[in-house]
């Protein structure tokens, strides 16, 4: 594990973003642990985070004309993370994101922002079964682009639609790459090198034997 890895669990866990408990899931799996991005939520805190997705978009080398996050928790990470595209690495970078509903007066629709047009690289914060990331590409084929991938916070690692990771399937099924600050491996590797609770290292270990890969 890198320290900019570990530094960004420490933070995360620092401020309750990484909590251990009993979460349900959107996929309705029951949780030992979840990366709550919405706690991100003061202005030093996201660019903190927008600039740990700015420094991993630029390694990935991923070519894209736009940056969409998907709502709810994907527009802020959108919007602050073009921010720091251009803050922090001189690079304007049009964006956008969705409505959950879309709005029937003003100006209208369900897209906010710039118009999805091109290579579009998906934002957001988790991978867990797979399901948000096929809706936003959904979203980006009915507006006429192509989705160019997919960067992250945290790839849990776990099973999507059959045996392969939901990652890998998504990877395969749409022939794009996605790109992760932290995996589930990072997050027991930290827990464990930390030696403060055997017990949920335990309990992530046989929650990853459940639905990991
Ligand atoms: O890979 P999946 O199984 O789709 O799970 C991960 C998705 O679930 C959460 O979104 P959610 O729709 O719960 O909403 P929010 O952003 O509105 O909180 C999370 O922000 C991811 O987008
Ligand atoms: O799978 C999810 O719904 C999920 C997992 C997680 O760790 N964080 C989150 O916001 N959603």
């Amino acid at each position: 594990m890198h320290d900019y890895q570990r530094e960004l669990l420490s933070f995360a866990t620092e401020i309750a973003a990484l909590r251990f408990g009993d979460f349900t899931l959107k996929s309705g799996r029951q949780s030992p642990y979840f990366f709550n991005a919405g706690l991100f939520n003061t202005g030093g805190r996201l660019a903190r985070l927008a600039e740990a997705y700015a420094a991993a978009i630029q390694t990935s080398g991923i070519a894209f004309d736009v940056l969409y996050g998907p709502a709810y928790k994907g527009i802020p990470l959108a919007a602050s993370t073009a921010m720091a595209l251009a803050t922090q690495h001189g690079r304007e970078t049009p964006y956008a994101f969705n409505r959950k509903e879309a709005k029937d007066h003003g100006e209208g629709g369900a897209i906010v922002g710039t118009k999805l047009a091109g290579c579009v690289l998906i934002i957001d914060d988790v991978i867990t079964a797979g399901t948000s990331v096929r809706e936003s590409v959904e979203i980006i084929r009915a507006a006429g682009a192509e989705p160019a991938g997919v960067v992250i916070a945290l790839d849990r690692q776990e099973r999507g639609r059959d045996a392969r990771s939901a990652v890998q399937e998504v990877q395969d099924t749409y022939g794009m790459p996605v790109h992760s600050i932290l995996t589930l491996t990072d997050l027991i590797a930290y827990l464990d090198e930390s030696g403060d609770d055997a017990g949920l290292v335990e309990r992530m270990q046989d929650y990853r034997s459940r639905y990991g890969v």
